[in-house]
């Protein structure tokens, strides 16, 4: 004989059906309070389901959060501090993003050869090689500069590293770099450059004290601006990427930070940094390793088939300038997220006021590495660049006294010297 609960389950035979209608009313009471007693009762088993599942979820995570962290503990702190230490008069201490960084590292070492503090944080991602950021950090390492791995979305770490050092300054370098790869990955610049730098900001302005902010902006802010040499008073409102974009975002967001928590900022725009330690993904970079190994080279054209120019920058002359920055940055004036005065928002140009053609760089690095290039022209695709940048630095130079020095033969050649000393004519491996 079928159980009441299968009745309710598999009320099916017509003639069961003509039965319970016989039975009247009281029957098909029971069967009605039966039936919302069995859903309710299903109803909590797939609550109970659901709430366990989602508690075992979240102590997989929480776990797998603590298991995998690299930071935190008694011997992580000691490197920490060790690294931060101040060793001149009137010194800083510094912590630098994107430590790992072409930027970052060079900066890092700067700082730390004249005797500041200074902790790097670095995610080491995989937009370009990381055994690349991992030997820049192999050599601050030997230089006694300390890189805590971590994302600066993680407000947890950058709690934890001002709670273990008093920062004076930070030198936020850490972002999605590259004007192309915003087409392929638009996601990774809202990540790093919009949403990274959020994070930070909101660290520092809660910090005790607030440290001052020296950052990374761009030439690319310019976009379509035709007013040459580019001005900081030039207008920005015409970004060509999405990269672009989301730098001259942070000069806003940046703004706002110093206008209600009065954190001291400067934003710095870049012009084609380039140099030892460099960034593969970018054109000087990857002509090199393309010349080196026989394959082809594409050199984008302007409307008209005019020539593509940058205003290349050599690394040490932006190192110059990102320690003037910071040497000038003046004091934050909040403290605890409240602001007790107005603070320093500046914003200057690094570039180097000399634009050279794309196919003269390709010249200067035929010579250099005493190889022909096979050279593919066409014409620029729609995809973020701008024809030419042109950086007009009386600003930066009036501030702290910067100065470019080096020309892109000679910069040029620094770099072929350090690509071959690094990768070997092997090209592609590390020789050491
Ligand atoms: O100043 C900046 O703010 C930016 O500088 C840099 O961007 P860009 O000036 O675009 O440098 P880069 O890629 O070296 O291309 C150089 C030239 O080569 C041309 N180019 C490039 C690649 C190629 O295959 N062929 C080519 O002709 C290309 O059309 C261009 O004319 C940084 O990458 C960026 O992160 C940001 O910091």
């Amino acid at each position: 004989m079928p159980s009441a609960l299968e009745d309710e389950l598999f009320p099916s035979t017509p003639g069961k059906f003509k039965i319970e209608r016989s039975h009247g009313m009281n029957r098909q009471f029971h069967r009605c309070f039966a039936s919302t007693s069995t859903m309710f009762l299903w109803a909590l088993f797939l609550i109970a389901l659901t709430a366990s599942y989602l508690s075992f979820q979240s102590f997989v995570d929480s776990g797998s959060r603590y298991f995998s962290a690299s930071w935190g503990g008694i011997q992580w702190e000691k490197q920490v501090r060790n690294s931060a230490q101040i060793h001149r008069s009137g010194g800083m201490s510094v912590l630098v993003t994107g430590a790992a960084g072409f930027v970052g590292t060079h900066v890092s070492l700067a700082l730390k050869k004249r005797g500041d503090g200074v902790v790097g944080i670095d995610n080491f991602n995989s937009y370009y090689d990381p055994s690349l950021k991992k030997a820049r950090r192999s050599l601050l390492k030997s230089h006694g500069v300390f890189i805590v791995e971590g994302d600066i979305n993680d407000n947890r770490l950058l709690d934890k590293l001002f709670d273990t050092v008093a920062f004076t300054h930070v030198m936020h370098l850490a972002a999605q770099a590259g004007v192309r790869y915003a087409m392929e990955n638009p996601h990774s610049y809202v990540h790093s450059n919009i949403a990274g730098l959020i994070t930070l900001l909101e660290v520092c302005k809660t910090a005790n004290p607030q440290p001052s902010i020296v950052w990374a902006s761009s030439s690319s802010v310019y976009g379509l601006n035709d007013n040459v040499p580019f001005s900081e008073s030039d207008r920005t409102d015409q970004p060509a990427s999405l990269y672009a974009a989301t730098k001259k975002a942070g000069e806003e967001i940046t703004h706002t930070y110093n206008h209600i928590y009065g954190l001291s900022v400067t934003g710095l725009r870049f012009f084609t940094v380039y140099g030892p330690w460099g960034r593969p993904d970018m054109a000087y970079f990857s002509f090199t390793r393309n010349i080196l190994q026989g394959k082809p080279i594409t050199i984008y054209r302007g409307k008209n088939r005019v020539d593509l120019a940058r205003d290349f920058t050599y690394i040490d002359d932006i190192v110059k300038g990102c320690l003037g920055s910071l040497d000038t940055s003046g004091k934050s004036t909040g403290s605890g997220g409240k602001k007790r005065g107005p603070a320093p928002y500046r914003i200057f140009n690094l570039g180097n006021t000399s634009p050279v053609t794309v196919p003269t760089l390709v010249s200067i690095l035929e010579r250099h590495l005493k190889m022909k290039a096979k050279k593919n022209f066409v014409d620029m695709p729609g995809n973020g660049d701008v024809p030419f940048t042109h950086a007009n630095i009386s600003l930066a130079r009036r501030e702290f006294g910067y100065k470019p020095t080096t020309d892109l033969q000679t910069g040029l050649k620094k770099f072929v010297r350090w690509y071959l000393s690094y990768y070997g004519y092997n090209h592609g491996k590390p020789v050491n």
